[in-house]
């Protein structure tokens, strides 16, 4: 085949997501897991389960290994927190870099800055699977919209990210998608472009994208029941405290949105990339939660096996010299932490069922989700 620019040397086929779904297809029995998934997500989020959504897991995912590993130990809290929370798994396979870094398992996922995305396709979708086989949903932060058909039928809860919040294409791709998608604020803390993006991902609307053959089309996109905002902080600090939570409530009220939850990423501009205050941005939503603060819906969490996080330099940090089970981007929190906080955040969700009036439970399970 030759490139349409001319630049056959760089022109590689790509598989299609027919043929990648047909070599590593989603068995039926986890079709199933991912649809009950999402729909208990959602309900979440529309306020008819008064349950948090706990999004738990590394930063991004460097060694399948130690990613199923991880899995094993967090499905075991999951069962066990299942009344109070919906944990679901940080399963981040692409990475938006603020300059420059590894881009994550699908763009270079043997980490040596090869970039052979066919693989990472490939890897990437095999693990989403091994999660889902594991008992855990996932999460994925949906970064290239061409990668987005080759995943996302093993995705339970998707995130639009700080970078890309504004952007039409990526609002354009979270109306098509079939999972509740999050919107984070900008990296400056923006909190209004999150609720734009999430109005304007709700809305039904026509979009170029490839369908599973790679044939571009104009896509029906239904528009996104679910969109619904995430506090992720600043780089100025953090915005996980009750004022900011009753700010976004308002303008999400304004904008139309009045069943729709919160969410809040205990990481990023939340916790300064410092995973000691991601800590304390999770017990400050867990205290708001057991006051009986009805708005937030759920956390955000980056952890991993072991505490911190290591340099990769692709093409120069040693594959076999990384650390086993420790973040190669943002710094995590160890799995003993993450299982005592996720204890507390459970503990919180059993205070504000508690105290939360019938008439409250009444009052939202007849509010519609979105206006
Ligand atoms: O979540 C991960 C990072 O915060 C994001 O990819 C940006 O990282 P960077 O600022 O190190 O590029
Ligand atoms: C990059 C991420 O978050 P944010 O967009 O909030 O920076 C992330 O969650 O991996």
């Amino acid at each position: 085949a030759s490139s349409p620019s001319g630049l056959e040397k760089s022109f590689k086929r790509l598989l299609t997501p027919a043929e990648l779904l047909r070599s590593f297809p989603l068995p039926f029995t986890l079709k199933k897991f991912v649809n009950e998934s999402r729909a208990e997500a959602a309900a979440i989020l529309q306020g008819r389960d008064d349950r948090l959504i706990a999004v738990v897991g590394p930063c991004s995912i460097h060694d399948p290994e130690a990613a199923r590993d991880y899995a094993r130990r967090l499905q075991e809290v999951k069962v066990k927190l299942q009344d109070d929370l919906l944990i679901i798994m940080r399963t981040y396979l692409e990475k938006p870099r603020t300059s420059v870094g590894w881009k994550g398992l699908v763009n270079d996922p043997d980490l040596s800055g090869a970039e052979d995305l066919g693989r990472g396709l490939a890897l990437g979708r095999r693990v989403l699977l091994d999660m889902n086989a594991a008992g855990l949903p996932t999460a994925v932060e949906f970064l290239d919209p061409i990668v987005a058909p080759y995943i996302e039928d093993a995705v339970s809860y998707g995130s639009i990210g700080a970078r890309t919040v504004e952007s039409p294409i990526h609002r354009g791709l979270a109306a098509s998608l079939k999972m509740p998608m999050g919107f984070k604020n900008t990296r400056t803390g923006d909190i209004q472009s999150a609720v734009n993006a999430a109005v304007a991902a709700s809305a039904p609307q026509k979009r170029l994208a490839p369908d599973s053959r790679g044939r571009v089309r104009i896509i029906q996109a239904e528009g996104n029941p679910d969109a619904h905002i995430v506090l992720r902080g600043a780089e100025s600090g953090p915005n996980y405290g009750e004022a900011f939570v009753t700010e976004a409530k308002e303008r999400l009220s304004k904008a139309g949105f009045r069943g729709a939850q919160i969410m809040v990423d205990c990481s990023h501009g939340n916790s300064g990339k410092k995973y000691e205050n991601e800590v304390v941005a999770c017990r400050s939503v867990a205290e708001q939660v057991a006051a009986g603060n009805t708005a937030i819906g759920g956390v955000l969490i980056e952890s991993f096996l072991v505490a911190g996080n290591q340099k990769l330099d692709p093409g120069v940090t040693k594959v076999k010299d990384l650390q086993y089970g420790c973040s190669v981007t943002d710094s995590c929190m160890d799995f003993n932490s993450t299982k005592d906080l996720l204890g507390e955040l459970a503990a919180a969700v059993v205070a504000r069922r508690a105290q939360v009036s019938q008439s409250w439970k009444e009052a939202r399970t007849s509010e519609p989700a979105s206006a």
